[in-house]
C-alpha cells in the first residue's frame, strides 16, 4: 500500500534520509519510534505529499505523493502535530470540509465526537488544544481515507482521552486502511498497534510485527541474578528488574513497548540475534 524505496530528503544542509526503505500494509496500525529529530515527521509528510523526495521514490496506492493530484489527496488524511482549524462551528467543518472526502460518514464523526466526549452542536471557537485535536483526530477516522498518518496524536490528551483514542482508533480500522502513528508517547499505544517500526539515524532500526516480538522476546520482572545477567536488556525497578529474555518456549508475556525501545536503541544487537534464530 505505501512503499518508500531509496528515499532521500535533506532540508537544506540538514540530511535526514539517505536511502531509507520502507513497506507499509493495509489493515495494520504502525507505531513509527526514534528519538527527537530522526525524522518521523519528516517521514509522514513525505508520504503525505507535503514534501518532496530529493532521491528514490514513494509509492501510496499508485500514487505518487509529490504530485499531489485530488484522487490522491482524497485517500490520505494526516493529523500533524501542530495543526490550525479555524474557529467554526462543527457542522461548517463538515459542510466545507467533508466534501473533499467521498467516503466521509457524518454518522462516523458524530459518533467519535461523542466518544470523546464533545457536544456535536459545539464551535471550535471555545475548545481547548486538546478539545480541537480529538476533532480533527475524529475528522480523520471518519474521512475513511485509506492512509490516515498521525503525528503525536495523543499529546494534549488527557488520560481518559488516551483510552477512548485507542478504542476509537481499533474500531476504525478495517482491512483497506492503513494507519501510522509517529509518537514518544509508547504507553499510549500498547495494545493498538501491530507493527513496531523504529527510525534511527536516517534508516530503519528495527521493523517487527507485535506477534513476531511476542513468540521471540518474553518481558517480565525477575529477581534471579543469573537470569539478570543473561537477559538481552535488563534495568532495575522498584523491586527486582525488568527484564527482556529470549522467549525460547511459548512463553506469553505483556509486551512492555518502553522496554524493548530501550533494549533496542542501547543493545540492538542482542536483540536482532533473538530474532534472527
Ligand atoms: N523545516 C525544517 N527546516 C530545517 N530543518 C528541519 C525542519 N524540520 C525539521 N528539521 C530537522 O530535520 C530533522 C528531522 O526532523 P523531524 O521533525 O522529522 O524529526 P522527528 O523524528 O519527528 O522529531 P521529534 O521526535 O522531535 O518530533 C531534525 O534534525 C530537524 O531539526
Amino acid at each position: 500500500m505505501i512503499k518508500v524505496q531509496n528515499l532521500h530528503f535533506s532540508y537544506r544542509k540538514r540530511k535526514v534520509f539517505s536511502g531509507l526503505d520502507l513497506q507499509l500494509q493495509s489493515g495494520h496500525i504502525y507505531g513509527l519510534l526514534g528519538k527527537n529529530g530522526t525524522g518521523k515527521s519528516t517521514l509522514l509528510r513525505n508520504i503525505a505529499g507535503l514534501l518532496f523526495p530529493d532521491q528514490g521514490s514513494i509509492d501510496v496506492l499508485g500514487f505518487d505523493p509529490g504530485k499531489r493530484i485530488p484522487a490522491f489527496l482524497q485517500e490520505v488524511f494526516m493529523v500533524p502535530e501542530e495543526f490550525y482549524l479555524s474557529d467554526v462551528p462543527l457542522k461548517h467543518l463538515l459542510k466545507y470540509h467533508a466534501p473533499f472526502y467521498p467516503r466521509f460518514s457524518v454518522e462516523q464523526f458524530n459518533k467519535y465526537v461523542q466518544e470523546f466526549e464533545i457536544p456535536t452542536d459545539s464551535s471550535l471557537h471555545n475548545m481547548s488544544y486538546g478539545q480541537k485535536k480529538k476533532v480533527l483526530i475524529s475528522f480523520g477516522l471518519a474521512s475513511n481515507a485509506s492512509v490516515l498518518l498521525m503525528d503525536e496524536p495523543t499529546n494534549g490528551l488527557d488520560i481518559m482521552s488516551k483510552s477512548q483514542f485507542r478504542r476509537v482508533m481499533a474500531g476504525a480500522l478495517d482491512e483497506n486502511k492503513c494507519m501510522v502513528i509517529s509518537t514518544h508517547q509508547v504507553k499510549d499505544l500498547e495494545s493498538l498497534i501491530d507493527r513496531i517500526t523504529i527510525i534511527d539515524e536516517g534508516r530503519i532500526l528495527f521493523d517487527q510485527t507485535i506477534e513476531d516480538i511476542s513468540r521471540k522476546l518474553q518481558f517480565s520482572v525477575s529477581f534471579d541474578p543469573e537470569e539478570v545477567k543473561r537477559a538481552i536488556y535488563a534495568e532495575s525497578a522498584l523491586r527486582g528488574h525488568s527484564v527482556i529474555l529470549k522467549n525460547d518456549g511459548e512463553e506469553e508475556s505483556r509486551l512492555d513497548l518502553e522496554l524493548l525501545y530501550k533494549a533496542i536503541i542501547l543493545n540492538r544487537e542482542q536483540v536482532q540475534q533473538a530474532f534472527a534464530a
